[in-house]
C-alpha cells in the first residue's frame, strides 16, 4: 500500500497501516526505518512512515540542488506560477483524501479540518503564486562623485535548497505556508513533516507529480528531530535556509545545528499569548471569540490565548460565560457530527498537559471547570482527550501562567486599569500574538500597538490576510513571513548598480 490508499472508501477512509514512504527527486523510494503513526482520537496505529537515513538526506539534497540549478530555478515565472496554481487545484481535487489524512493523523473534528486546514493548504499556493507576480523590485537612482548618475535595481533569485521543518498542530496549513512562497521564489524544498503527522505532506508529493512540478523541486523526508532526519537536514551543508515552526527549545537546537553552515533561518516558535478584555467590549462577541480562541484545535494553536485579563467590573460575568462555553464542548470522534473537541496529538502530549493541570492546583489555582480527562466510551476511550479547563487566582509568577501548555486551557485574571493590563500582558518571555477587546477606538489602537508581539488582534482572533507580516517577537521567533516578507526571506537579492 502506498499513500494513494488514503483515498480508500467509506466513512473512515484511511485504511490501517497506510505506507508513507520518503519522496526524493520526484519518486517514492523504499527504505528507512519504519515507525508507527497513530490516530490520536483512538490511539490506533493507522500508518507507517519511514525515517530517512543519511544517504536519503544526501540524495534529496542532490536532487533538490539539481532542480534549483536547472529547470525549476530557471523556469519563467509565469510557468512556475501556473504550476503552483495547479497544485492548489490538485489539493482541491483530492480534498476528501487530504481531509481524511489530516483527520487520521490529528483526530481533529472533521468540520474544522474541512473549513480551515485543507482550504488554507490550497489558499497558501494561490496567494503566493498571485502575490509574486505583482511584487515590485527596488530601484534607487543616485548621484555619483563625478557629477553623473547611477541606477540601482534589485533582482530576486532563488536561495537554493530550503529545508522546511513543520509541526503537528496544523500540519498541511503550516507546511504549505512555508512551501508555497519558497517554491514561488524558485527554490527547491525538502520538507520534514512532524513524525506525528506525516500523511498530508506525503499526499502533497503525489499532487506535485500529478500536476507536473519538476522532479526534485519538492521532496519529503520523514523522521524525528535530534539524531534523526531533522538534525541531518539542519546541519547539512547543501541547504541554504531552514524555515521552522515549532517549540522555542527546538528552535534553539536548530540554530546551534545550523550555525556551522551559516544558513538563513526563519523561526515561528511558541507563545503564551495574552488577551485583554475591557468592560466596554461587545461582551457576547468577546466571549464567543475567546472561547473559540482558547479551545479551537483543543488549544493546540500557537496563537491561542492561555492568559486572559478581564477588567474587574465584568470579571465574574466573563468567567461564568467562558465556563458555560467550555462545558458545552463535546469531545468525541472526528466523524461524529456532534463532536466539537478533538484529542490532543499524543499520549506524551496529554501527559504534559495533565502535568500542568495538576501543577495549577499545586500552585493554588481556583479550578473553574475541567482539570481532568473526559469519560468517553467506545473507540474514543483509547484517544488522548482532556477536558477544557479554566483557572483563576494564580499570580503572574506561577509556571502555569508563564509556560506554554498547548492544551485547551486558560487562566483568567482581573485588572483595574489600561496601564496595568498592558503590563500584565507584556510580562512574558514570549511575544507571538495578542487580542484586545474594546469598543473604544483610540484605546483599541493604543493598546493594540502597545502589545509586545508580532500579531496584535483587536476584536478578533486568527483573522488572517496572508499578505501581512506574521511571526513572533522575543522568544516566539524571529523573521517575519507573509506577503512580501516571505518573498524577501526565500530570495537571494542581487543589487545591480549601473553607472549611466
Ligand atoms: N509561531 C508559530 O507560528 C507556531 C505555529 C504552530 C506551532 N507553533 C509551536 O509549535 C509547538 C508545537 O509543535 P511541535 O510539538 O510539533 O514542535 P516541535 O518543536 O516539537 O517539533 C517541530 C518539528 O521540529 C522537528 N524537530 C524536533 N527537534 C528537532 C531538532 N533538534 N532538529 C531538527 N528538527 C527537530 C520535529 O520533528 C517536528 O517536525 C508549540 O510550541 C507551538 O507554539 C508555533
Ligand atoms: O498554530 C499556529 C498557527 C499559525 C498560523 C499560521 O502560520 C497562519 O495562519 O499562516
Amino acid at each position: 500500500m502506498d499513500a494513494a490508499t488514503l483515498s480508500a472508501d467509506g466513512a473512515h477512509r484511511v485504511q490501517a497501516q497506510t505506507r508513507l514512504p520518503n519522496f526524493i527527486g520526484g519518486r517514492f523510494v523504499d527504505g528507512g526505518a519504519p515507525f508507527d503513526v497513530r490516530n490520536p482520537a483512538t490511539g490506533d496505529v493507522h500508518a507507517v512512515a519511514y525515517e530517512a537515513d543519511a544517504a536519503m538526506v544526501d540524495a534529496a539534497v542532490a536532487a533538490a540542488r539539481e532542480c534549483v540549478e536547472g529547470e525549476w530555478g530557471h523556469m519563467p515565472l509565469a510557468r512556475r506560477r501556473a504550476l503552483l496554481m495547479k497544485v492548489a487545484d490538485g489539493i482541491e481535487r483530492r480534498f476528501d483524501e487530504f481531509l481524511e489524512a489530516e483527520i487520521a493523523d490529528t483526530g481533529k473534528p472533521r468540520a474544522m479540518a474541512a473549513h480551515l486546514d485543507i482550504p488554507r493548504g490550497a489558499a497558501n499556493f494561490r496567494v503566493f503564486a498571485d502575490f509574486i507576480a505583482s511584487l515590485p523590485d527596488e530601484a534607487f537612482e543616485m548621484d555619483t562623485p563625478d557629477g553623473g548618475r547611477a541606477i540601482n535595481y534589485s533582482v530576486r533569485k532563488p536561495l537554493g535548497v530550503v529545508g522546511v521543518i513543520a509541526p503537528w498542530n496544523l500540519p498541511l496549513l503550516l507546511m504549505t505556508w512555508k512551501v508555497a512562497p519558497a517554491m514561488a521564489c524558485g527554490n527547491a524544498v525538502i520538507v520534514k513533516p512532524s513524525e506525528e503527522t506525516p500523511s498530508t505532506t506525503t499526499l502533497l508529493a503525489e499532487v506535485m507529480n500529478e500536476v507536473g512540478v519538476p522532479a526534485g523541486a519538492f521532496n519529503v523526508l520523514h523522521g524525528f528531530g535530534p539524531n534523526s532526519t531533522g538534525e541531518r537536514l539542519t546541519s547539512h551543508p547543501g541547504l541554504r535556509a531552514i524555515t521552522f515552526t515549532g517549540e522555542t527549545r527546538t528552535g534553539a537546537a536548530i540554530m546551534r545545528s545550523a550555525a556551522s553552515t551559516t544558513k538563513a533561518l526563519s523561526f515561528e516558535l511558541g507563545g503564551k499569548n495574552p488577551a485583554i478584555v475591557f468592560a466596554d467590549c461587545d461582551f457576547d462577541a468577546a466571549v464567543a471569540g475567546l472561547a473559540r480562541a482558547a479551545f479551537l484545535n483543543t488549544g493546540q494553536v500557537c496563537l491561542a490565548p492561555e492568559r486572559i485579563y478581564v477588567e474587574r467590573p465584568i470579571f465574574e460575568r466573563f468567567v461564568a460565560a467562558m465556563k458555560e462555553r467550555a462545558e458545552a464542548l463535546r469531545p468525541g470522534l472526528p466523524h461524529d457530527e456532534s463532536t466539537d473537541l478533538g484529542p490532543l496529538i499524543s499520549h506524551e502530549h496529554r501527559e504534559k498537559v495533565l502535568g500542568y493541570y495538576s501543577l495549577a492546583i499545586e500552585e493554588g489555582a481556583k479550578l473553574v471547570t475541567g482539570g481532568g480527562v473526559p469519560d468517553l466510551t467506545g473507540a474514543a476511550a483509547g484517544g488522548y482527550f482532556v477536558e477544557p479547563t479554566i483557572w483563576t487566582g494564580l499570580p503572574q509568577t506561577a509556571r502555569v501562567t508563564r509556560e506554554e501548555i498547548f492544551g485547551p486551557c486558560c487562566h483568567i485574571a482581573p485588572f483595574d486599569s489600561e496601564e496595568e493590563a498592558i503590563c500584565l500582558a507584556n510580562d512574558t518571555d514570549y511575544g507571538l500574538a495578542s487580542s484586545v477587546w474594546t469598543r473604544e477606538l483610540s484605546r483599541a489602537h493604543r493598546v493594540g500597538r502597545a502589545m509586545a508581539v508580532g500579531i496584535s488582534w483587536v476584536n478578533c482572533w486568527f483573522l488572517r490576510d496572508l499578505r501581512t507580516a506574521f511571526g513572533g517577537a522575543r522568544q516566539s521567533g524571529f523573521g517575519r513571513e507573509g506577503g512580501a516578507h516571505s518573498i524577501a526571506f526565500y530570495s537571494e537579492i542581487t543589487n545591480i548598480c549601473v553607472k549611466v
